[in-house]
């Protein structure tokens, strides 16, 4: 039976941090939205953060509505349970929300979830959201033995943290690196869990990941597919990730 292939979920946070710089709406992220998804994208990607610093409260429920008419596509909303992200699962139930455990102020997402400390906490709200028939994912290091444990708080998938492969692609690591997320990968697997990946994944290191890393259901690809569309267009930018989607299963 050939591998499904990795769907490509953008991340639009850069938009709207471009965006929030003047007062004038554009760059839309709506407009960058529609767009990357008549190119072929399979979903849109967004982390409202408490800060605001680039999506918005207002950005959700219109991206919200402009997933909905596309038919297959998926809508990921990507924070922090604890934080503001409840608000936007119970309003808009979208097809997935990705658990993320980063402080308010936090730079960027650079950790996973921590088993068992994060478990009693996590339950409950995996459990309301997976009854409001929400995907749960939860963002994890590649670490094998906390997978068992995310599956037992409820989540349907995890998101593997690939800032470690990026920092190893090119170099003398990548492969022990790819063996470790490999491994992970397979771990999530055997627990009943569904395998997403994200964070610095680019044009260039894209497919190598997706070849050594078995049954990747899905990348949310955010920094570096914006900055590439700075150059190249939305339209020619999402192309070019799906052919190295495309590549790694050929
Ligand atoms: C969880 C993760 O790795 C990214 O999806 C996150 O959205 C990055 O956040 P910034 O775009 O604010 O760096
Ligand atoms: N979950 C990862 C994501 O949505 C985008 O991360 P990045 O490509 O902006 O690093």
């Amino acid at each position: 039976m050939t591998a499904s292939k990795t769907a490509l979920s953008v991340n639009l946070n850069k938009v709207a941090l471009v965006r929030n710089t003047r007062h004038l709406g554009i760059p839309s992220v709506v407009r960058a939205a529609s767009i990357c998804l008549q190119a072929g994208a399979h979903g849109i990607t967004v982390h409202p953060r408490p800060d605001g610093r680039h999506i918005r409260g207002d950005d959700v429920p219109a991206l919200s509505e402009l997933v909905g008419h596309h038919a297959g596509a998926e809508f990921n909303i990507e924070g922090n349970p604890f934080h503001n992200l409840m608000e936007h699962v119970r309003l808009l139930r979208p097809h997935q929300c990705t658990f993320v455990p980063d402080t308010e102020g936090q730079f960027t997402s650079d950790h996973g979830w921590e088993f068992p400390a994060d478990a009693q906490r996590l339950r409950p709200v995996v459990q309301e959201a997976r009854s409001l028939g929400v995907r749960v994912s939860l963002f994890m290091d590649p670490r094998p033995e906390l997978m068992a444990a995310a599956r037992e708080v409820g989540a349907d998938r995890v998101e593997l943290y690939t800032e470690s492969y990026a920092r190893a692609w090119g170099t003398v690591r990548q492969d022990e690196v790819l063996g470790s997320f490999a491994e992970a990968a397979r771990a999530a697997q055997a627990a009943g869990l569904g395998v997403n990946a994200g964070h610095d994944l680019n044009r260039d290191n894209l497919t190598d990941f997706l070849r050594a890393v078995p049954g990747v259901q899905e990348v949310s690809i955010g920094h570096a597919l914006i900055s590439d569309a700075l150059e190249l267009g939305y339209e020619a930018t999402v192309k070019a990730y799906l052919a190295r989607i495309d590549a790694a299963f050929a």
